[in-house]
């Protein structure tokens, strides 16, 4: 049995378990001294508040890539409320850098090393763009070029969104900087710059031989990575005017997330149940649609507050996200053409418990709808 420190509600129990339990301030009076501790177990790996950058990559993402470089699309989404570390997870500090630069130099460094080999060379490209809120509705914009007009098509594309050629892991990361620069955040009651829109990126490769003249590649995997803005109560954040249907646009986006991937469980559990198309009420999930009929490998994260302040919106994340590793989707083998069906990967990254802190954040503009 793992102590449990103080102020602390969620503890690593083994390399796929946590015990989350009920903050005594939270139990009736009548139960106070017992304690009410549920176990959630399963997880692909479960990374305690020590763990690294490195070992987050090593972890979670470095599989992902590898089936990338091997030619397979994939997908990591990081997932948790607002301010458990999702920003941080995926794109770190220049001195602590997260998914997305460890990634690149992955890519880069299997690339040098596949030069010389009998493998054929592969360019690569990088896209970055975040899906935000505008009034009732939604948008797109490129974190890479000052495009106006991006379309999301039927076929889960974007039109108009740049593709940059990257040729070093040092390029591409100061290209992803400049992007992150132009992303929307904002200083609130729960984050002091919290994401105010879903952020996408995607790395594609590209076969030399086989694209050579088209300046657009449409072909080779692709690899994508979302950092969601996260859900968060109106409570925590004080949000008000703007920044409120901001709020509700980003709630909106995760319900419809989870929703799809709670159908899509549904549907696998139970075939006989039609697979309900909740991915058309959200921009982020009908550009996601093949990861959420189950077509591609998804990978999770979800990121937790361990802090007994944070004990409810811990709570609710496991019980919803946690079932998703039973979440199924097809994996085609090209050697021998068997196709098979694998589990997705859940992990869990729980971030240093701080106290809750009180940020000053600038009063929002308000505006008419
Ligand atoms: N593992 C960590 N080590 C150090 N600092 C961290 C860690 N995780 C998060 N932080 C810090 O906590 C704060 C909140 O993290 P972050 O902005 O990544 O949260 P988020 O989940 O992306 O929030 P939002 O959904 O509001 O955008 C940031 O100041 C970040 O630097």
């Amino acid at each position: 049995k793992q102590q449990q420190p103080p102020g602390v509600c969620l503890v690593a129990t083994g390399p796929g378990s946590v015990a989350l339990t009920v903050p005594q301030a939270k139990l009736v009076d009548h139960r106070r001294g017992r304690t009410a501790t549920e176990v959630f177990d399963g997880f692909s790996a479960v990374l305690p508040p020590d763990s690294s950058q490195n070992d987050i990559f090593t972890q979670v993402m470095n599989p992902l890539v590898d089936e990338f470089l091997g030619g397979k699309s994939g997908l990591l989404v990081a997932m948790g409320p607002t301010g458990s570390g999702k920003t941080h997870t995926v794109f770190g500090t220049a001195r602590n850098p997260g998914l997305v630069p460890l990634t690149l130099q992955k890519i880069f460094t299997a690339a040098d090393e596949s030069e010389g080999g009998n493998q054929s060379p592969r360019l690569f490209y990088l896209s970055m763009f975040e899906i935000l809120c505008e009034g009732k509705g939604e948008r797109i914009l490129d974190l890479l070029s000052d495009a106006a007009e991006l379309v999301l098509q039927q076929s889960a594309t974007i039109k108009g969104l740049k593709e940059v050629a990257i040729s070093s892991a040092m390029d591409a990361e100061s290209l992803v900087s400049r992007g992150m620069l132009k992303r929307s955040t904002a200083a609130t009651d729960a984050n002091s710059e919290s994401s105010r829109s879903q952020c996408i990126i995607t790395i594609r490769a590209v076969h030399k031989t086989v694209d050579q003249k088209s300046e657009h590649p449409t072909s080779g995997s692709v690899l994508t990575i979302a950092d969601l803005a996260g859900a968060e109560r109106k409570k925590n954040t004080g949000n008000k005017g703007s920044r409120l249907l901001e709020s509700n646009f980003i709630n909106n986006t995760s319900m419809v997330f989870g929703l799809c991937l709670r159908a899509l469980l549904d549907h696998q559990k139970n075939q006989k149940k039609t697979l309900e198309k909740h991915f058309k009420n959200s921009m982020l999930t009908r550009y996601l649609k093949d990861y959420l009929e189950g077509r591609k490998k998804m990978t999770l994260i979800l990121n937790v507050k361990p802090g007994e302040d944070d004990y409810a919106d811990t709570s609710y994340l496991l019980r919803q996200a946690s079932p998703y590793m039973k979440i199924r989707y097809t994996s085609l083998d090209e050697s021998s053409d068997l196709v098979s069906q694998k589990r997705t990967n859940v992990s869990l990254v729980c971030q240093e418990n701080k106290k809750r802190r009180k940020v000053n954040k600038p009063e929002p503009e308000v505006v008419t709808v």
